[in-house]
């Protein structure tokens, strides 16, 4: 048992479209430090639940808690300032700049005055801006892309973009990031290099919750997997736990032929 205080809380969380129950009724919690996934069939309710914990999507009902505090009714931007940020299942990368700048997007989220905050002091924002410069540099370096940051971003190959997205997320100085099919999209050195930020990242204290169809990378990452089927929640445990679970191997048999890695 994690004897720490959850770090998100959610509880009876549904959300219903008409007649659809996309999530129903679902709970778990996320430990700091933790790295979990949420899995399930094509139209179990992955995607809504994100939604739901960023504010995209309000709840129909049930309560999302982070550090103790109500998100639901909350807006995107105060969660995101709260300390999540998340990344698309398609990639969000501003085409028109450079690397680096990419990176410094995520950072004004937390700027202590903001760039139009500090308004004339020119110095001061050329001494913030110079700060900023050098952590971008920094998160570059942790997901091993420094040396490409003043290249283009919209001429990388797709699995870097990928890379230097996580690096705008983390730049955003979050307490948990939400990582939507992190691996879609990857050939498999760009997994397994994927993979490795994540766990390094981890080991340094940060905390994941993502979304993945790609069972060999959930298997080897995740410490626990929450398993989605038809908007409710039929199983949390260990990879092991879930790898042999008859309820999870029964929704992916009636899916896609069963749980391969
Ligand atoms: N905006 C919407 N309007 C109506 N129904 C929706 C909407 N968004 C999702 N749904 C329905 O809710 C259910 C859950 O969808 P969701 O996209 O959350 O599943 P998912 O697990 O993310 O699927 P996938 O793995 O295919 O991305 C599905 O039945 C879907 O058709």
């Amino acid at each position: 048992m994690n004897q720490a205080a959850p770090l998100l809380e959610v509880r009876n969380l549904t959300r219903s479209f008409g007649g659809v129950m996309a999530v129903h009724d679902v709970s778990f919690d996320i430990f700091p430090g933790e790295i979990v996934a949420v899995i399930g069939p094509n139209g179990a309710g992955k995607t809504t639940l994100f939604n739901m914990i960023t504010a995209i999507l309000p709840a129909t009902s049930g309560s999302i808690r982070f550090y103790g505090q109500e998100l639901i009714g909350k807006k995107t931007f105060e969660i995101a300032q709260m300390g999540i940020t998340r990344t698309f299942q398609n990639l969000q990368i501003f085409e028109n700049m450079s690397v680096i700048e990419n990176v410094m997007t995520g950072m004004h989220i937390r700027g202590k005055t903001g760039l139009l905050g500090a308004g004339f002091r020119l110095s001061q924002v050329a001494r913030e801006e110079r700060t900023m410069l050098e952590k971008a540099l920094e998160y570059l370096e942790a997901v091993g892309m420094a040396h490409k940051a003043y290249e283009s971003a919209a001429m990388l190959p797709y699995g870097n973009q990928r890379l230097v997205e996580i690096a705008r997320a983390v730049a955003a100085d979050p307490k948990l990031i939400l990582l939507d099919e992190p691996m879609a999209g990857l050939n498999p050195e760009e997994s397994r290099e994927l993979v490795d930020v994540i766990l390094k990242m981890r080991n340094k204290g940060m905390t994941f919750l993502f979304v993945e169809h790609d069972m060999e990378t959930v298997m080897s990452t995740a410490d626990r997997i929450v398993v989605l089927d038809y908007g409710g929640k039929i199983a949390e445990g260990t990879p092991e736990e879930i790898y042999n679970d008859p309820r999870v191997i029964a929704a992916y048999l009636g899916d896609e032929g069963g749980l391969e890695c």
